[in-house]
């Protein structure tokens, strides 16, 4: 493991995956990979997860295609040095913000979508400019061979690699040192690799899960907000980050809602769900039994069918869910969808803010002020009003948690900065050492005072602005073409005494 981290290093330090050039060369290559290989990766997501072609092409290969071109599109302009905002002691120097990779990356990823969890955080590692290696999770094994396979013969052979194992190999890997570490999968296992990146003062992104609410106000269209929950909750049966994990709304709704949502149902999967071939699988026997397990005292106002052997739940709705039971103390991620009435939208905020923060909110309601005031008083990673998933797949959007969510966010620009050095840059001369020499000792009031005035004096834009640029554009003219330099810093020089006495004379 370490002489694998090794190699990766040494290919950073070569200084290969920083120029534009190459870093444009390589996303090119995995969009390329991504389409010449297409049938490929399908099918390793549908060994996985039991998953159709349509349904992994429009979950993973879109989102990861379209993050590519967003990059290839936007990068040259990210690279580039961004000037700042100068104050008088520095308005002759150069002054600017040069984002730089940040070194070797690991990124971890989770089994549910298997590939764009993996894939979309190393595009952003590639494009600012790092050396990565991936480690995909061990339980989606066919979308980690294919990964592992592909790469290699697409990518630099030694900037980019993929190590796969499980927990065994993934600790070995987390006690080498790395300059950033990405990781995507549970809260608890989040803690280990905080705490393992913690000895080396390595810097993380945890994207992590939780218990995302769904309120449903009675001001709403309820026939478009079950069919938006239906969709976003039993996609991919139910393994989903942001899936909505419970619904909250008045008493009065439930029956309507279970109603809807069971025609739904019928209408995306048909009669016979386990035929169904937009209804995927539960991704082993563990988590088959653990959410089973979610089900116990429940009342169930449909679905609860399962089948051991294919590890089939069906799409499954609770109604009347009492807080304190199993279903409603730990993140679901299974077809089982509970309602928990409350009295008002009141009492949901309360709700949603007496438990950890959520990776999303969700809010339906014709009333915009409402979806307002829930998104100014409660927390979550990240919001979609009248809709579920949808922010996940806008990348100028940062996707993240807050809170036991997570924290820090990637997609797009969010990512190219997670993992960059946003590195300050200030280049002075060696001359003008007249002004510099206020800041050496012995200091005196006098000093101190220009101090002040270097440091603390705002122009007021409105009433200077305008003047002052007049003033110095023609000084500057003049003063370039006839004296040159000397007669330039003069300028400046009676310039900044007249503000100082008038700024100085105002003080008093
Ligand atoms: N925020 C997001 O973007 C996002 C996306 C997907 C999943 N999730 C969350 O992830 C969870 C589901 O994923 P999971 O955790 O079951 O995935 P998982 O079992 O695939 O684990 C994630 C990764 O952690 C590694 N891992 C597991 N145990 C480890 C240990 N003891 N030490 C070090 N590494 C270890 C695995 O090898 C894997 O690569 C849910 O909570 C879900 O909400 C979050
Ligand atoms: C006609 C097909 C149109 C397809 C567009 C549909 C966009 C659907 C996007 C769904 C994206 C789901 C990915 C969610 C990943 C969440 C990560 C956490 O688990």
């Amino acid at each position: 493991m370490e002489r694998e981290v090794q190699r990766v290093r040494q290919a950073f330090l070569s200084g290969r995956s920083r120029s534009l050039r190459f870093r444009l060369q390589q996303l090119e290559a995995l969009r390329r990979m991504v389409q010449e290989r297409e049938k490929d990766i399908l099918a390793a997501i549908a060994a996985d997860l039991c998953k159709s072609e349509f349904n992994a092409y429009s979950q993973e290969v879109i989102t990861v295609l379209g993050e590519i071109d967003f990059m290839l599109e936007n990068l040259p302009e990210w690279v580039t040095a961004k000037p700042v905002k100068k104050n008088l002691l520095t308005m002759l120097d150069e002054a600017y913000i040069q984002p730089q990779p940040l070194g070797v990356v690991l990124i971890i990823g989770a089994w549910n979508y298997p590939f764009v969890l993996s894939i979309q955080p190393l595009i952003g590692a590639i494009a600012a400019g790092n050396a990565v290696i991936i480690k995909p999770s061990e339980l989606s094994e066919n979308t980690a061979k294919i990964v592992a396979k592909l790469l290699p013969q697409y990518l630099d052979q030694d900037l980019y690699i993929v190590i796969n194992g499980g927990v065994e190999e993934t600790t070995e890997l987390l006690k080498q040192r790395f300059d950033h570490v990405f990781y995507t999968g549970n809260t608890a296992v989040g803690k280990i690799v905080m705490e393992a990146a913690a000895k080396h003062l390595t810097p993380v992104t945890l994207e992590l899960g939780g218990k995302s609410p769904c309120y449903i106000d009675k001001d709403c269209d309820l026939d478009i907000v079950c069919r938006r929950i239906t969709w976003g909750k039993y996609m991919n049966c139910g393994q989903t980050c942001i899936a909505p994990d419970y619904i909250l709304c008045e008493a009065s709704l439930q029956s309507q809602i279970v109603w809807k949502i069971k025609e739904t149902v019928k209408e995306f999967y048909g009669e016979n769900i386990k035929e169904s071939p937009d209804y995927e699988r539960i991704i082993n026997l563990r988590h088959f039994k653990r959410i089973l397990s979610l089900l116990e005292g429940q009342k169930i106002a449909f679905g609860g069918e399962t089948d051991e052997a294919t590890r089939y739940i069906a799409p499954t709705v609770l109604t009347d869910v009492d807080p304190k039971t199993k279903v409603m103390q730990e993140e679901i991620f299974g077809p089982i969808l509970p309602i928990v009435p409350v009295k008002n939208v009141d009492e949901a905020i309360d709700f949603i803010n007496e438990r950890e923060k959520p990776l999303a909110l969700y809010v339906f309601s014709h009333n915009h002020k409402l979806i307002k005031r829930m998104i100014a008083e409660t927390s979550s990673g990240g919001v979609t009003g009248n809709d579920v998933i949808m922010h996940f797949t806008l990348n100028s959007l940062p996707f993240g948690g807050v809170g036991s969510s997570g924290m820090g966010a990637y997609h797009g620009k969010h990512s190219f900065d997670t993992f960059s050095h946003q590195r300050p840059c200030l280049l002075k001369s060696l001359k003008r050492e007249g002004a510099n020499k206020l800041r050496y000792p012995p200091n005196s009031q006098s000093k101190v005072d220009w101090g002040k005035f270097f440091l603390l004096k705002r122009f007021n834009k409105e009433k200077y602005g305008l003047l002052l640029l007049t003033f110095l554009g023609i000084v500057a003219a003049v003063l370039v073409k006839k004296y040159q330099a000397v007669l330039r810093r003069k300028a400046l020089l009676i310039f900044l005494v007249v503000h100082r006495l008038r700024w100085s004379s105002k003080q008093r």
